[in-house]
């Protein structure tokens, strides 16, 4: 379903356990920062929602999308339950978007197989700005908010394995 159809801010929060107990990793590409803050804050007021404090929230930024694989890989050593890896690429005039969004999605994957803490892609992939802006915290909601569902729903999930 495309997100056009689904709000990415809307989900049932009588599914969602209380997150008090967990601590959260963020790593966030300074790419695109009105993008990426938007993602942030989505992620980081939807955690706090659900109980997680403040303390147990580490933020870490790096310089762009690439570089979340290896700030993810540092993160997953941080005694955390969930790591929420947050970027916004924007196609430019060449192929460079092709190769950034590949070598993101299949490090962040390799990230999850490899290592027990998971890894949560919110990485926003866009045509241009205006679709950027309207899954982080626009028309279409905010792509944060549902990382962040997703970071505890797995940290639970972790937790009962
Ligand atoms: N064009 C975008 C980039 N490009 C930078 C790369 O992510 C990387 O930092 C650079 O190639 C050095 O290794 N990054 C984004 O996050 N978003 C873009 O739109
Ligand atoms: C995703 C990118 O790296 C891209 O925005 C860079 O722009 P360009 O392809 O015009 O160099």
């Amino acid at each position: 379903m495309a997100t056009a159809n689904h709000n990415l801010s809307d989900y049932d929060k009588t599914t969602i356990p209380n997150a008090n107990k967990f601590r959260f990793g963020i790593v966030v590409s300074e790419w695109n920062p009105s993008i990426t803050e938007g993602l942030y804050n989505g992620a980081y007021q939807t955690l706090i929602q659900h109980g997680v404090l403040p303390s147990n929230i580490v933020r870490w930024n790096v310089p762009g999308s690439f570089e979340l694989v290896y700030g993810c890989k540092k993160m997953q050593k941080q005694m955390v339950n969930a790591v929420i890896a947050i970027g916004s690429v924007i196609q430019g005039e060449t192929k460079h978007f092709d190769f950034v969004c590949e070598a993101v999605s299949q490090g962040i994957k390799d990230l999850n197989v490899l290592d027990p803490t998971p890894v949560i892609f919110c990485v926003l992939t866009d045509d241009n700005l205006q679709q950027a802006i309207d899954r982080s915290g626009g028309k279409h909601g905010n792509k944060g908010t549902e990382a962040a569902v997703a970071a505890i729903k797995m940290a639970e999930l972790r937790k009962n394995m």
